[in-house]
Parts: C-alpha cells; structure tokens; sequence
C-alpha cells in the first residue's frame, strides 16, 4: 500500500506535485495547522506530516499519531514540533536546513534598511499624501557597527551581506570558529561586548532554553543607546515588554520585527509604536525558497517513506539511498541480534557492546546501533523503533560501546552484539550472504549457521543423542512444521543449543511439553518482525 502524507500548513504546489510523482498519496489540507482538533482526529491516517510554523507537533497530537513515521518541516526552526517526544515514539523529524537561508538573510537586511530609513512610515505617509520629508531623517548604515547574534547559516549571510554594505561587524556565537570569522570578515565577541558596541543588533539563533529571552530587560540594558534591533528568527528571543519600555523611553531608536512571542500575533505590546516595523513572519516568504524547502520536504519525506533514506534529520543519523539499498540487510540483521537478546533478556540491561567486523565496520555505525538498541528494547516495548531506541536507552543509564575491527576470517563481516546485565553476559553474531539474507553465527560462543526466519525456537541442553528427534517428534505431533533446524555444541558432551525456523509459532503448551521432558535447560520460542 502506499503511504500516505498529510500536507498541514501551506506549501507550494510542488510539494504535492512530487508526492505524487514519487508514488506517495497526499492530502493538501493547508488550514489544519490552525485547527489542532480537526488535525488530531485525523492524523492516525498517515504515515507522514508536511509542515511549516503553523501546525504545532506537540505531544498530544502525536499520542493520536498511532502510525505517523516522519515529520518534515518546509524550512528551519522546529521549535513547533516536540521532538523528545517524537523521538519516544519513534518518529523521524525533519527539516530542510538551507533552503529558505538566503531569503531570511535577505529580510533581515530589508528590515535593517526599513529600521534605518523609518520606510513603512514614510511610505504611508506618502500615500496619504502627507509629503512629511523633514519627519524622516534617518542614518546611515556605512560604518555603523552590527552585532550578529548567532552566525550560523542565515546569520552568516547576514554577515556576509553587512560587510558588502561596509559595516563593522562583530558576531556572538559560542560555536563560530576563529577561522570561519575570519573567512565571514567579522570579529568574534562575547555577548557582553557585542551588546556595548553595536549601532543594529540582528539576532539569528534558533529558539532554546538557553536562547529564550537572550535580549532580555537586563541584557536590553547593556546596549548603546540609540541601538536598533532586528528579529527574524523567533519570538522569545527578545522581551517584548522591556523592549517596548526601552522604546518607550528612546534607548532603543527602532526594532524591526518578523517574529512575536505568540503566533499569529494578532495582538502585541509592540503594535502601533511609531518606532517599530513589523513583519508577519515573512522571512522564508519568497517563491524561490518556498520552492526550495516544498521540493526538499517531499523528497526527504518520500525517500524515507519509500526507501528508508533518511536526510536532514534532527533525531536520527543520515543514510543515504546508496547506504540504505547496501545497508538494508545489515540493518534488519542488527535488528534481529538485538531482538535475540532481547528477548533473551528478563533483567535490566547495563551495557550493549556492539562488534563490526569486516566491510560492515566501514558502514554508517550510528545507524545500525540504532537498529540493535532498536531490537534489543523492542522485547520490552514492542512500540520501540530505530529513532526512539537509542534516548530510551540513554534514560536508562545503558552504556553501549562500539568497536570496528577487520579480522575476519571465514566471514566478509559479521556483527557481534553483547548485552551485560548484573547476572550474565550474553552474546550473538550474525552475517549477512551475498543473498542478503541475515543468519545467526554464532551463540554463546558456539558457532552455528542459521537463517533468520520470523518465528523460530531456541533451545539449550547438554549434548546427549536423542534431542533433535525429540524435538522434530514433539513439533511434528502438535502440527508444528520446521522449515529449518540447526545444532551447535561447545564440544562433545558439553553445552548444545539449537535453532529452529518454524512455519508458525510455538504455543505455550508445547513449549511446556518440552520443558517437562527435563531434557532442555531453556527452550525459547522468539519472534523476529519482518524476518
Ligand atoms: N523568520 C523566518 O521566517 C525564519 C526564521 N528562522 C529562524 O532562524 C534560526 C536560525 O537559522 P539558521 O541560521 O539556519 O540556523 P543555524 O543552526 O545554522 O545557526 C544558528 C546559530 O546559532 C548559534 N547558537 C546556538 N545557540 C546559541 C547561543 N546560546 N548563543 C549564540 N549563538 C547560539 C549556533 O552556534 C549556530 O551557529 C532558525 O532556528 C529559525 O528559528 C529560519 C528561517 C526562516
Ligand atoms: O524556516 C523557518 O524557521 C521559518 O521560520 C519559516 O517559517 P514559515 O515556514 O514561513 O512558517
């Protein structure tokens, strides 16, 4: 069946045009955003969301979401979607990092001229035909000073785009390296000293914590007086109030606003103050980046959809369509090692060491842990995916380790997970044929070689003949047909286990008819998903 996307802001027709082309049905539903228990009620009928700023992905929805896989937002900030919560809940989020940058950069700059100009004002005036010319004196940006706050992408432009104009800029941003403000033209500072010198202040951060109310009352305090400021990246940033106050009392000279606190701003302290231009978050409104991010999010959506490539996520590692068509098997094999164990597993788990060995060590490693710890946790919550596992397991206090070596000798690669708890240490390998088929390698410690298959039995015992008899015989009574049957043994005598594919799965009472024969130390029927 195909999958299925629910279009929920308003996004350009290529959206739903590639959607279509690539095989995905979709909804174009663009007012929904706005309607959270209209959306909410339908949302368990797609497999994908497309959204801007408006629809809001919050907990609740998702809780609804019972088979949503990938959130994709047409653009940058994702501070509308929950994304510990997605990630609980095993959802991709997405964004399209680049592609309405230049056309955000680019308002802020508008809106440093429309501050340094007072041009909305003067413009109503002219259309009213007031012809004010003395009413609007302005300044000059050549040479003034601009404080850059946040110089990553669209604030490096910014950057970028200021030095063209001939201003000093100074920038603050804890992760902009000595060398890349070099290659910008801009000199590195502390807030502090970005706030004391700068003439326009830009600010360019995405919306945290640790971001939240960054231009606040006290730090509002600190500015030169005169300072204009510009905000296109989010509401929250600056303190609305404390803003209009230092408007209010002239140290602020202007601000130019795309972004409030509360969205659709339909109302703000900051409204009708002859010193403020206003935007309604217009920064990624041009047509070619709505082209650009609409285009990007219906193919990040549909490649994850369709083929399990995932790009551009915030709560999952990359993988290419190259690596996800050659890494497709190893994934489903790490999931079904980590599957084994966990459902071997009845106590907590302390720590997952993962092996790669051979060409799968040259593989994309976050992945396919994701897809152990995916298997591994699944036992315990079936709702459990690659996305989800890996912060589970981190609140858990799990240790996982990695290690990559190349020694194999009778296999190309193989995959060697061992889970540590307080009571043993259990480990599994697997490989992968050029038939890319998983199988299990070995157990324990033994070596065995057996197809991966959706139900299967695992049984322990001591070597003595007779058991692969009782076995068949017992299966074979109640109706039980084996598609595959494979034995190891640490030596003659000692330790045996056995690993049978069934045709369905074991009931209870036959597992329980076995371990009556007090024959088998453990007799395990296992389940592996899409096996
Ligand atoms: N008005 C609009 O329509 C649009 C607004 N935006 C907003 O712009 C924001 C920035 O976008 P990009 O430049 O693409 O993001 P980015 O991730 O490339 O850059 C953000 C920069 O902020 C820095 N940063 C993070 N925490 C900081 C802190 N505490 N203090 C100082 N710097 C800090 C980072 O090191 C990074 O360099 C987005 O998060 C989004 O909220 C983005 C697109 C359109
Ligand atoms: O990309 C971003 O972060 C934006 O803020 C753009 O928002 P929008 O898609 O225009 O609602």
């Amino acid at each position: 069946m195909a999958p299925r996307v629910l279009v929920s802001d308003e996004l350009s027709e290529t959206a739903v045009q590639i959607f279509r082309d690539r095989g995905v049905e979709v909804d174009y539903m663009p007012k929904l955003g706005k309607d959270k228990e209209k959306l909410a009620e339908i949302i368990d009928q797609y497999d994908g969301l497309a959204i801007r700023s408006a629809t809001k992905v919050t907990e609740k929805l998702l809780e609804k979401a019972t088979n949503l896989k990938v959130v994709g937002r047409a653009g940058i900030g994702v501070d509308n979607v929950d994304i510990p919560a997605a990630s609980k809940r095993g959802v991709i989020v997405m964004n399209t990092p680049f592609g309405n940058s230049i056309t955000t950069a680019e308002h802020a700059i508008a809106m440093m001229f429309a501050i340094a100009r007072q041009l909305p004002e003067a413009s109503a005036s002219t259309h009213a035909g007031k012809w004010e010319k003395s009413k609007f004196m302005g300044v000059e940006l050549f040479n003034k000073t601009l404080g850059v706050i946040g110089a990553g992408n669209i604030g490096g432009i910014v950057c970028d785009r200021a030095v063209g104009l001939k201003m000093k800029v100074v920038a603050y941003d804890p992760f902009l390296s000595e060398e890349r403000a070099k290659q910008l033209g801009v000199t590195k500072v502390e807030l502090d000293e970005l706030l004391a010198k700068a003439d326009f202040i830009t600010l360019h951060v995405p919306l945290t914590d640790k971001t939240r109310n960054i231009l606040s009352r006290e730090n509002l305090a600190k500015t030169k007086k005169g300072v204009r400021i510009i905000n296109c990246a989010r509401g929250g940033l600056v303190d609305e109030a404390a803003l209009k106050d230092a408007l209010d009392s002239g140290h602020v000279a202007g601000a130019a606003l795309d972004v409030f606190e509360v969205e659709p701003a339909t109302e703000n302290v900051l409204f009708g103050h002859p010193n403020v231009v206003c935007t309604p978050h217009l920064g990624a409104s041009t047509t070619e980046a709505q082209e650009n991010v609409a285009l990007q999010v219906a193919e990040q959506i549909s490649d994850y959809l369709l083929s399990g490539a995932v790009q551009n996520a915030l709560n999952m590692p990359s993988v290419t369509a190259e690596e996800a068509a050659v890494m497709g098997p190893w994934l489903k094999l790490a999931g079904h090692i980590g599957a084994f164990i966990g459902q071997m597993t009845e106590e907590p788990i302390k720590a997952i060491n993962i092996l790669y060995d051979g060409a799968v060590s040259g593989m994309n490693l976050q992945a396919l842990n994701a897809a152990v710890i995916g298997g591994v946790m699944k036992a315990a919550n079936p709702e459990v995916n690659m996305v989800s596992a890996p912060v589970l397991a981190k609140e858990r206090g799990i240790q996982i380790s990695t290690t990559r070596q190349d020694k194999s000798g009778v296999f190309d690669a193989f995959v060697k997970v061992t889970m540590i708890t307080d009571k043993r240490e259990r480990s599994v390998a697997g490989t992968c044929f050029s038939d890319g088929k998983p199988r299990f390698i070995q157990i324990k410690g033994i070596n065995i070689d057996a197809e991966v298959g959706e139900h299967m039995l695992y049984t322990t015992n001591e070597d003595v003949p007779g058991i692969i008899g009782l076995l068949g015989g017992t299966l074979g009574k109640h109706g039980v047909n084996i598609a595959n049957f494979t034995l190891g043994r640490s030596a003659v005598g000692k330790d045996a286990i056995a690993l049978l594919y069934l045709d369905q799965p074991i009931a209870p009472a036959v597992v329980a008819e076995l371990e009556a024969t007090g024959k088998f130390q453990q007799v395990k029927p296992l389940e592996f998903d899409g096996a």
